[in-house]
């Protein structure tokens, strides 16, 4: 695979440009919210410009040419993922829309008491609190498969926690914390032995590797097009056609509905069962652009790309005593470090890192019970993507250097 032309991707983000107090921007956040190429923000604007309408076939040629770019939208990301076509593909907000979708639309009414949902210690809140409080609603059970020293699943405990009482597990793909790349083939095959259902968190893994639903055989499948080069407030949740054909929804109104009369409603076909309402269209066909802008670089370069950087700062940042990195090996792991240097708060040290125009997340990721297991009450994270170059690692390495000598 040859290497990616950093500085000609770095031209389609202008935002790259950008100066903090005089110093150029390190963008290292990248596993928040990516940044946003011309080609997406001119999706969207082409459209207000000249194509908007309300979707769903309206007898004028406005609405025709929005529905055509729509509908063909969700053909576009089905292919981007491995899915089989538009059926399978419901757009939503976000990885979290997405989630709860399958939580209110399927788990309030198959799970009950004596049923569980095996979840793991590295979940996002999207999926953990989902779960465990539709869990409560319905008097089933949570389970959380633990997590390795070196930030692994343990997958002999996967399979003992994973039971013909479990109905549901909802992994993710890509750890926003650690950067685990979790073996969701492996407990897809585990979990369907069971007669349960898997719903795999791809937040953190469609930007960055090549997805393909259909070999990994996972039952449902959400991500975010903000993490992806796409407009925030997009997103999709993926399903098998057949469960999404018997599952029923949970937000109801105009669109996802077929015949109405004062005392029934049917549905729509789907996936428009599970797009209650206008939807945000200009940005389900701005996703569409961001599938061409990543395919056109290729993932697989990206994803090259990013692992060396992703090593290149666990090892700088691995070299001394007074650092603490998360996770996996710097070689085997995904574009992201979450770490902690001595005698300092993360939100202390990404302040530093701020005054050198070094932006990273400081907190817990949204991964509150992953933390007490790390026993940090927070770290500082820093997420790497196409736009981001070696120098810029050594820029963050350096701002970690001078927080060092201030908490040292
Ligand atoms: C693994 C994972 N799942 C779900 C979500 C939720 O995505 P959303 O619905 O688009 O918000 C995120 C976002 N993670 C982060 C958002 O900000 N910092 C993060 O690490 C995530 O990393």
């Amino acid at each position: 695979v040859d290497p990616l032309d950093v500085e000609r991707v770095r031209a389609d983000f202008p935002i790259l440009e950008r100066d903090i107090d005089g110093q150029p921007l390190v963008y290292l956040d990248n596993a928040a919210t990516s940044q946003t190429p011309e080609r997406v923000i001119d999706a969207i604007s082409e459209y207000y410009r000249s194509y908007n309408a309300n979707v769903h076939r309206g007898i004028h040629q406005l609405s025709q040419e929005s529905s055509i770019a729509y509908e063909d939208a969700h053909d576009r990301i089905a292919e981007f993922i491995g899915a089989d076509g538009r059926e399978e593909i419901a757009f939503t907000l976000n990885t979290t829309q997405a989630m709860n979708t399958v939580a209110y639309a399927w788990g309030l009414n198959e799970l009950g008491p004596g049923d569980e949902v095996v979840l793991t210690e590295m979940e996002h809140h999207a999926s953990l609190v989902t779960w465990q409080q539709i869990a409560k609603r319905t008097g089933a059970d949570c389970k959380y498969i633990p997590i390795t020293d070196d930030g692994y699943l343990d997958m002999e405990a996967a399979a003992e926690l994973i039971t013909d009482d479990t109905q549901m597990v909802s992994v993710v793909h890509v750890s926003n914390t650690l950067g685990t790349i979790n073996p969701v083939a492996e407990l897809a095959d585990i979990a369907h032995d069971h007669d349960a259902y898997i719903y795999v968190d791809g937040a953190q893994s469609v930007p960055h590797k090549p997805i393909d639903v259909k070999a990994m055989d996972c039952d449902f499948f959400a991500f975010s097009g903000h993490k992806m080069c796409g407009p925030t407030g997009t997103g999709a949740m993926y399903g098998k056609r057949h469960i999404l054909e018997e599952m029923q929804p949970y937000l109801y109104g105009g669109e996802m509905i077929l015949k109405v009369d004062f005392d029934e409603a049917s549905w729509n076909e789907l996936p428009w069962k599970f797009e209650a309402g206008t939807q945000n269209i200009a940005g389900g066909i701005a996703l569409a652009e961001a599938c061409d802008y990543l395919d056109d670089i290729g993932l697989e370069r990206i994803q090259r790309h990013e692992q060396q950087l992703t090593e290149y700062a666990y090892d700088r940042l691995t070299e001394h005593e007074d650092v603490e990195v998360y996770g996996p090996p710097g070689d085997d792991r995904a574009g992201l470090v979450a770490f902690n240097i001595a005698g300092a708060h993360a939100h202390d040290l990404s302040s530093i890192l701020n005054d050198f125009a070094v932006a990273v997340r400081a907190g817990d990721h949204c991964t509150q019970p992953l933390h007490d297991v790390l026993g940090a009450s927070a770290s500082a994270r820093a997420s790497f993507y196409l736009y981001n170059t070696r120098e810029e690692v050594d820029m963050l390495v350096e701002a970690v250097d001078e927080a060092r000598q201030l908490f040292a």
